[in-house]
C-alpha cells in the first residue's frame, strides 16, 4: 500500500535556557490527544514546501515563506496492523516566520525546551528522531510501530541524501 504524503515543520527558537521547539496538543483526527508536530497530509498537486506553509498557517496561524524552510530529512511511519496508516513524511525546520503561533480547532500549540521534550506525551518514535533532527542531523528514517500501533518495533536512520 502507497503510504500517505505528509509534513512536519517545527518552529525553533532560542530561548534563555537554551533552544526551544514548538510542538502542540493535537486536537482532532489521527494522533489526538498526543503531542505532535505541526503538518499534515499533501494536497492534490502540492509539493512537501508548499504543503508545510500551508499547515503552519492552517494550523498555527503563522506565515513561512517557503526559503525560511531547512529541509531535515523523511521519517517513514510503517503501522504493520494498519498498512492504510502508513506515512511518508518530509520534515523541514524553521527559524523564520511572521506572527505569534496561536491554537486553531487542530492544535494547541506550546514551546517546548529541547532537552526536556514532552516524550512521555508523544509518539514513542519521536524521541528516536526529533532531537537528532533539531540538531542539524539531515537523516532518512524509517520507524516500524509494533502491533498496537504505539509502541516502537524499529527505527533504521541512514544518512539523507536531499531530494533526487
Ligand atoms: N508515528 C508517528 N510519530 C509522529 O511523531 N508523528 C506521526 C506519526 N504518524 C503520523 N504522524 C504525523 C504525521 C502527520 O503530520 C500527522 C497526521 O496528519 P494529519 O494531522 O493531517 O492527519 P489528520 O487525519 O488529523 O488530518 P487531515 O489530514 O486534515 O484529515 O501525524
Amino acid at each position: 500500500m502507497t503510504a500517505a504524503q505528509v509534513t512536519l515543520c517545527f518552529l525553533l527558537r532560542d530561548a534563555a535556557d537554551g533552544e526551544h521547539v514548538l510542538l502542540g496538543t493535537k486536537k482532532t483526527g489521527f494522533g489526538r490527544g498526543k503531542v505532535v508536530g505541526v503538518g499534515g497530509h499533501l494536497e492534490e498537486g502540492e509539493t512537501a514546501e508548499q504543503a508545510a506553509c500551508r499547515e503552519v498557517m492552517e494550523e498555527i496561524n503563522v506565515v513561512v515563506a517557503p526559503e525560511d524552510l531547512v529541509p531535515a530529512g523523511t521519517v517513514d511511519f510503517v503501522f504493520p496492523a494498519r498498512p492504510e496508516w502508513n506515512m511518508a513524511t518530509t520534515v523541514f525546520l524553521t527559524r523564520a516566520w511572521d506572527g505569534e503561533p496561536t491554537e486553531s480547532v487542530e492544535i494547541a500549540p506550546a514551546w517546548f525546551p529541547v532537552a526536556r521534550l514532552p516524550v512521555e506525551r508523544m509518539w514513542a518514535d519521536a524521541e528516536h528522531w526529533l532531537p537528532a533532527m533539531i540538531s542539524g542531523q539531515r537523516i532518512a528514517v524509517r520507524v516500524a510501530l509494533a502491533a498496537d500501533n504505539e509502541n516502537v518495533a524499529e527505527v533504521r536512520t541512514e544518512a539523507w541524501v536531499g531530494p533526487v
